[in-house]
């Protein structure tokens, strides 16, 4: 028997009940949820990652739906609880959804949501900082002078690189890529080549409007190029970001032999999800390539990291914060819930999931769609005219 997790409770009267398994910045998303006569029962449990049974435990004998986190694993047990409680709704406060089993949602008739489009600046934009960082020694730099090292200026002191005129590489050019690519590409006038299973025809068509623009202007223009298979980027860039999603087809996709492709003193950023590299086989390659540097936000085993890395000087490591600006963390909560709710309200399903401003105003009610579902086809839910 689960032990009893410790909640906090919203609209105890409400007519359907949502469980968010973790508080979550804002205050909106509980409003609307309010608003539409739900009992809003919030996790407050001083534990970062749940274990199975205490999602069972919160789930209960009568749930509507559940918000979630991505550090939870969303398989046959939970959504047959909550499918046994009544429930119809799982909101994935996230756009990657690798933590949940989708047919086994389906089984269980559980829609599944996730929130792409509110994350996509925010995440590129520190995919960017990395790639800064990582060029510039920054990270170095400041741990040199708060240990009082600095006696003055030296012609070779943490020298890096410039960016401007290298060529950035981008694996998995979707929205976060491509804006990733945007950034580093008319910020520090970088050339592109990217790999993706599909062609950015948004990116492309940027980068050509870019060139001329520089062009025009007497300056030298930026270029792009679309590689025929990944290892072309690792061969030719000079900075590789990490933006697929994490699936079989991508898992190590990042390993012993692709390392050894990369330049010697390339910059690998990843603000994708951990397995994507094989960290083990990083560490090694970090260990023999000290002009090698790396910017982590996701790691293998989350939380924790591969034995060494953390020695590792050329490696710049933060704690899976890609997604961590108040507006984006807001958003997604408010996305995350407007699924759930949208399920439980019978809205259909919004046509674009990357034009999300409609749900995120704050003085407008939000349209009555999911914004939102990854298994929407499977169980055959309707799309929204608005
Ligand atoms: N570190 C963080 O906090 C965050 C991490 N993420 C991760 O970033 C991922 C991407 O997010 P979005 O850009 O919104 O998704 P997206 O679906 O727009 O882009 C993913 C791209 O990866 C490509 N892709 C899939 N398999 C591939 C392969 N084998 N080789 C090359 N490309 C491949 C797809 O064609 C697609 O263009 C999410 O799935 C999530 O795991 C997202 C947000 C924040
Ligand atoms: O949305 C995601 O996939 C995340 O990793 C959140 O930071």
């Amino acid at each position: 028997m689960a032990k009893p997790v410790s909640i906090e409770v919203w609209n105890p009267n409400g007519k359907y009940r949502v469980v968010s398994t973790k508080p979550m910045p804002g205050t909106r998303w509980i409003n609307l949820l309010v608003e539409q006569d739900c009992r809003v029962e919030v996790c407050t449990q001083k534990k970062t990652i749940l274990s199975i049974e205490d999602i069972i435990a919160l789930i209960g004998d009568k749930c509507d739906g559940v918000i979630g986190q991505l550090t939870e694993e969303w398989g046959d047990a939970l959504f047959s609880a909550l499918s046994r409680a009544g429930g119809k709704a799982f909101g994935n406060m996230a756009v990657g959804y690798n933590n949940v089993d989708v047919d086994a949602a389906t089984k269980h008739g559980v829609a599944v949501g996730n929130t792409p489009g509110v994350l996509t600046e925010t995440t590129a934009e520190l995919a960017a900082s990395l790639s800064l960082a990582a060029a510039r020694r920054i990270v170095e730099a400041d741990e040199f002078m708060r240990a009082g090292l600095y006696d003055g200026w030296l012609p070779n002191l943490f020298v890096g690189n410039l960016l401007k005129g290298q060529t950035v590489g981008v694996i998995g050019a979707g929205r976060i890529g491509s804006a990733y690519a945007r950034m580093m590409v008319e910020g520090f006038k970088m050339n592109l080549i990217y790999y993706d299973l599909y062609q950015a025809t948004r990116l492309e068509k940027f980068i050509t409007g870019y060139a001329e623009f520089l062009r025009a202007n007497g300056e030298q223009p930026v270029k792009w190029k679309r590689a025929a298979s990944m290892e072309e980027v690792l061969r030719e860039a000079d900075v590789i970001s990490l933006h697929p999603v994490l699936d079989k087809t991508t898992y190590h996709l990042i390993n012993k032999e692709s390392l050894a492709t990369m330049k010697k003193e390339a910059i690998l950023v990843n603000c994708s999800r951990g397995p994507v590299i094989d960290e083990v086989a990083l560490v090694e390659h970090l260990k023999h390539n000290p002009m090698f540097r790396v910017g982590l936000d996701v790691f293998e085993d989350e939380p924790y990291m591969k034995p060494g890395l953390a020695d590792q000087k050329n490696a710049i490591i933060v704690p899976h914060i890609a997604s961590a600006s108040k507006w984006t963390r807001e958003g997604m909560a408010t996305l995350a819930a407007l699924n759930v709710l949208g399920k439980i309200k019978g809205y259909p399903i919004w046509s674009d999931p990357n034009r999300v401003e409609p749900f995120l105003k704050e003085d407008a009610s939000p349209p009555a769609a999911c914004p939102s579902i990854v298994n929407a086809k499977a169980l055959g839910l309707p799309v929204s005219k608005l």
